[in-house]
């Protein structure tokens, strides 16, 4: 399978078994590991306990260890398997490498990592490492995970959206793994039928049920929650009482240091730090945390510029990046050793903040915020602010120095501040958008979604307004069940419902090209690279890409651009060649080539998807009316009205909004148009915008709008 994260070349751990001597260093450290000396005692709460909660120091050895134990104590016989969920990517993908290293095996052997659209498991991975959505994913095909004998939901304490639905889903499949096959559970009967329609095929099954099983039990599921900051009162409690262990001790002390005063700009005080951690301090790398993909460039810049007023002895700093928005390649060299006599300087979003061990950090510098996005039901609006990290964030942070040798870790404001951080972040099921997530909900055959048991509920006003989405998107009937086959196919795509809708659409518009395209590239952060100090210039620069028609159109012609010119260059297949070559013509463009690469990525995955479900991958040419026609049948829910005084009204909230800024059709200001994203900053401006005819609203959305 093609991946959108194909990480470090896999050759790194397939090819290599590790000499003596390593393999002694590792045993060593295994050893000394905090961990390492509870093991017998784990295995035993283990044995006894269902549920069993554990607490352990950053860096105790949690992650890596524990599966071992279990793999050891026999947990895997009879071919079944330990899942282990991580809130992230890239720790799922790290994580695994460092596993099957320590267990002398070669990635996808019996230790494996999957993630979405990249998969390493064989039938032989007994250890597997992925993201809380894949393991969801997961429950859709298999409702009781039952090759699992244990799952471990790590870093529960990050209660994103997924992890929460997780841990209510494992309740439920954990109960039903106790009831005989045949009877009826909680989750079992629509995901049963779904299980009869694939394998009736091959025969085995009668009315859902393997023949030959019924009345029989699975084996139990033993379920574990990990983290080393999340209060076990409040998991303990909503697992009825679930025991709680407490792993002590660190490897090695991390000394935390605070300002005096309050800083009163963050950046030019993290820049402060680097460049006296880089003259001052020993050896050492060091993981700055900062909010966003511009700040961290601007952040990569500024370095590079400051290092060029140093004396040419001390210029060995290198800055690097690692934000999500990076395609994994690029993300994976923050983890590859600095060249001799350099110092890395990684410069991150909270990305880096769980569970990974970047080798080679010695000092982490906290400024103490983080970019939280809000979503707001009623007015359909996002918001991103930049607000305090929580205690439990901070702790995470300082716990990524301190795992090879003692640390530091330096937070840019006074200690007294640390005190009034909130304990921990406000779960990402209280401020996003549910659609997605209530569709996935429904594919796995809850029905009832306001009584679903969520450790924290959503509101009830934010569960109505997404099921009111998904039956305006044609993902429900009226009575709340999947749509077939639309529903299913767009619980299927692993993209939002509204982009999953557009898809299907455009195979009927044919414009499916376009609409892939499109997608991939409103998946990633902003296609063009517009810095503060060259707006002018840049804009001049992307001149020739803009449409009249708007930004989805301008989206595709840089696209398209892009592949004419490495056409032209006839340099396909050159390798290396080809992403300098790009580079160069993306920076002439003012075109953001790290996220153009990674919309290329998701580009050929979610084609490969719409293939598999059997879609016809055709285009429109330069009839750009019928894809226009097809994005207003798609994004009718966002669609905007100019007023008299020039703002617009979104049409689903009411809302008075404004064209931002950076979308072509900015001064334009056409009648009627549809947009992306309703997002509040300055003011609430809708991004990705492209002009429509208001009467296609009511010919192409007619269950939504009316004639008049
Ligand atoms: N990729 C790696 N390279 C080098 N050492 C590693 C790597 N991964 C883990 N380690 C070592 O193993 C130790 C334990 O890591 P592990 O991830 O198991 O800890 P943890 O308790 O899960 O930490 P956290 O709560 O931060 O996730 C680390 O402190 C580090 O010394």
């Amino acid at each position: 399978m093609p991946s959108m994260a194909q990480g470090e070349p896999r050759s790194s751990v397939q090819n290599s078994k590790p000499n003596f001597s390593m393999r002694q260093k590792i045993t060593e450290h295994r050893k000394s590991l905090p961990i390492a000396s509870v093991e017998k005692r784990l295995i035993e709460e283990v044995r006894k306990n269902d549920i069993l909660i554990i607490v352990g120091e950053t860096g105790s050895g949690k992650t890596t260890q524990l599966p071992q134990f279990l793999y050891n104590a026999g947990f895997c016989r009879e071919g079944k398997m330990i899942g282990i969920t991580q809130p992230r990517r890239i720790a799922a993908v790290t994580v695994a490498k460092r596993v099957a290293e320590e267990c002398e095996v070669q990635l996808g052997q019996k230790v494996g990592y999957s993630i979405r659209f990249d998969d390493t498991t064989s039938n032989v991975t007994r250890l597997k490492y992925m993201t809380d959505g894949l393991l969801l994913r997961e429950a859709l095909l298999d409702p009781h995970l039952s090759r699992y004998s244990v799952i471990i939901v790590d870093e529960a304490h990050d209660r994103s959206v997924h992890t929460d639905v997780l841990l209510a889903l494992l309740k439920k499949i954990q109960r039903a793994r106790l009831k005989p096959i045949g009877e009826k559970t909680e989750i079992g009967h629509m995901a049963l039928e779904m299980q009869t329609k694939t394998r009736d095929e091959n025969g085995p099954q009668q009315n859902g049920v393997l023949r030959g099983c019924q009345g029989r039990k699975l084996s139990p599921l033993k379920l574990i929650i990990m983290s080393a900051s999340l209060d076990a009162r409040v998991f303990s409690e909503y697992y009825g009482g679930a025991k709680a262990v407490h792993v002590q001790g660190r490897q090695f002390p991390v000394d935390i240091l605070y300002t005096v005063h309050p800083e009163s700009d963050y950046i030019d005080a993290a820049l402060v730090t680097i460049f006296q951690i880089h003259m001052e301090e020993k050896p050492g790398d060091i993981l700055v945390f900062l909010t966003g993909q511009d700040e961290i460039e601007s952040v990569e810049r500024l370095v590079q510029e400051r290092l060029q007023h140093l004396p040419e002895e001390k210029r060995k700093l290198l800055p690097i990046p690692i934000f999500s928005a990076l395609p994994s390649e690029q993300q994976m060299k923050a983890f590859a050793a600095a060249p001799p006599g350099f110092r890395k300087v990684i410069l991150a979003t909270n990305i880096a903040e769980t569970s990974i061990t970047i080798p080679g950090i010695r000092y982490v510098i906290d400024p103490g915020f983080v970019k939280a996005r809000t979503y707001d039901p009623r007015k359909g609006m996002e918001s991103l602010d930049v607000v305090p990290a929580s205690k439990a964030q901070t702790l995470q942070r300082s716990g990524r120095a301190g795992r090879e040798v003692p640390g530091k870790c330096f937070r840019l404001y006074p200690e007294r501040e640390f005190e009034k951080l909130e304990d921990s972040t406000k779960p990402e099921i209280k401020r996003c958008n549910l659609s997605n997530i209530i569709l996935q909900l429904k594919a796995l055959g809850i029905e009832d979604i306001i009584g679903f048991d969520f450790i924290d509920k959503p509101s009830s006003g934010a569960i109505v307004k997404a099921l009111a989405e998904l039956h305006s998107l044609g993902a429900l009937t009226d009575d709340g069940k999947l749509e077939d086959p639309a529903g299913y196919q767009m619980s299927r795509l692993p993209l939002e419902p509204i982009y999953s809708k557009a898809l299907i659409l455009a195979n009927q518009f044919n414009c499916l090209e376009e609409m892939l395209i499109t997608v991939a590239v409103l998946t990633v952060e902003s296609i063009f690279y517009d810095p503060r100090e060259k707006r002018e210039e840049a804009r001049t620069a992307r001149n020739h890409f803009a449409s009249v028609e708007g930004d989805h159109l301008t989206y595709l012609s840089v696209y398209r651009e892009s592949d004419e010119f490495l056409e032209k260059k006839n340099v396909a297949g050159s390798g290396n060649n080809i992403d300098k070559i790009m580079k160069k013509w993306c920076k002439e463009n003012f075109v953001n080539s790290r996220s153009l690469k990674h919309a290329r990525d998701i580009y050929r995955q979610i084609r490969e998807h719409v293939v598999q479900m059997g879609f016809n991958v055709s285009s429109c040419g330069s009839d750009m009316l019928e894809f226009r026609r097809c994005l207003a049948a798609s994004f009718f829910l966002k669609a905007a009205q100019r007023q008299l005084d020039g703002t617009y009204r979104a049409l689903e909230s009411g809302e008075i909004v404004h064209i931002h800024p950076t979308s072509v059709l900015f001064r334009a200001k056409p009648e009627c148009v549809i947009f992306d994203e309703l997002m509040q900053t300055s003011k609430k401006y809708i991004k990705n915008v492209t002009r429509i005819d208001p009467l296609w609203l009511a010919e192409l959305a007619p269950h939504h709008y009316k004639t008049e």
